[in-house]
């Protein structure tokens, strides 16, 4: 048996819980800055960029988020953004993909909704061309943006619907950003056939994620860490096997937690309710999917027969045809079976 590390670059996985611009690599910030002749407060050098990219707390993360969302000022930088994106996933052997994208950013800075569906359409259809990996979108609300956001989130959602469009989200900061004022957006969403997958539960309390199950119809939590405080709610999404969508090294780095070992992950796993692991905006984060693997095996005390059930938990856990499912899961377990031998 190879070494955890060596076992975990080559394990099938996908990913549900990544963000389109947060996962902009220092090499991909830096070419999009050069675009932009330095018009931006986001460090073209990758040595600065490492230091642009330590959080005070959860507020100055979404500050330095949208800096960086100020550099996507037209349809190239989108399309750029998206294969690389895809690119770093596949390189990790993500065969799935479902990648947070923020339409209302990027039209509200001038890019027009047709040009912008159909950049993330041609970067998609590309790079399951060259990558052989599949993605598909979640369109979320940028919270901090308030309705006027969300209005506009739906319309491109509902008047472009991109082929590769199956979810509805909410992110930015949950605080001063109750989730229940959502609920019409949400309704008309999942009326249109789009998954509801909100954010909650990250920097606020457990009755945020009840809010975002109740109000908003929520078939998966991002984050949803606080779920940890309220033993109702552990077995309620035990019982009805909600996955949350973990991302330890992020809950760290925007302060959401105070180390990985306070991380309450152990504490969800052995109350039953099913877990995904996600690298939410690695290059920000300094960390990749692999690493949160191998953190979560460290959290978990997992060898290789456990990265695995982790890798599978996330495959049962996508909005996927379970002949996709089927397909990737048997692909983890040839590899498990193969890694043994
Ligand atoms: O970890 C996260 N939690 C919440 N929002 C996030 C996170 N990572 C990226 N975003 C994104 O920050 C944007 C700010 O406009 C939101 O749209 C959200 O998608």
């Amino acid at each position: 048996m190879t070494d955890l590390p060596t076992f975990i670059a080559g394990l099938p996985k996908v990913e549900l819980h990544v963000h389109h611009v947060g996962s902009a690599s220092p090499r991909i910030v830096a070419e999009l800055a050069a675009r932009h002749e330095g018009r931006s407060p986001v460090p073209a050098d990758p040595e600065a960029l490492a230091d642009y990219f330590a959080f005070r707390d959860f507020a100055h993360f979404v500050e330095v988020y949208l800096s960086v969302v100020d550099l996507i000022r037209d349809a190239d930088d989108v399309w750029l953004l998206t294969h690389e994106v895809a690119r770093e996933l596949a390189r990790q052997q993500v065969r799935y993909a479902e990648l947070t994208v923020t339409p209302y950013s990027h039209v509200s800075r001038g890019i027009p909704a047709p040009a912008f569906g159909e950049a993330i359409e041609d970067a998609r259809k590309r790079a399951e061309a060259d990558f052989g990996i599949a993605l598909r979108w979640c369109f979320d609300i940028p919270g901090e943006a308030g309705l006027p956001a969300a209005e506009q989130t739906l319309r491109i959602a509902l008047d472009e619907r991109p082929d590769g469009l199956i979810s509805f989200g909410l992110g930015g900061p949950e605080i001063g950003v109750p989730r229940p004022q959502f609920k019409p957006y949400f309704d008309q969403a999942r009326a249109a056939g789009l998954r509801s997958v909100p954010h909650a539960g990250e920097t606020t309390g457990p009755e945020t994620i009840w809010d975002a199950l109740r109000e908003l119809g929520a078939e998966r939590i991002g984050h949803g860490i606080s779920a940890a405080q309220d033993p109702a709610l552990l077995a309620y999404l035990a019982e009805r096997r909600i996955p949350l969508e973990i991302a330890p090294t992020s809950n760290v780095r925007t302060r959401a937690v105070p180390s990985l070992d306070a991380h309450p992950l152990p504490r969800l796993v052995e109350a039953g309710v099913p877990v995904s692991i996600n690298s939410d905006d690695p290059p920000m984060f300094g960390t990749t999917l692999n690493d949160e693997y191998a953190v979560a095996a460290r959290l978990l005390r997992l060898g290789p027969d456990g990265v695995a059930a982790l890798a599978r938990a996330a495959v049962a856990a996508a909005f996927l045809a379970p002949a996709e499912q089927a397909r990737i899961t048997a692909e983890i377990d040839a590899y498990l079976a193969s890694a043994a031998r």
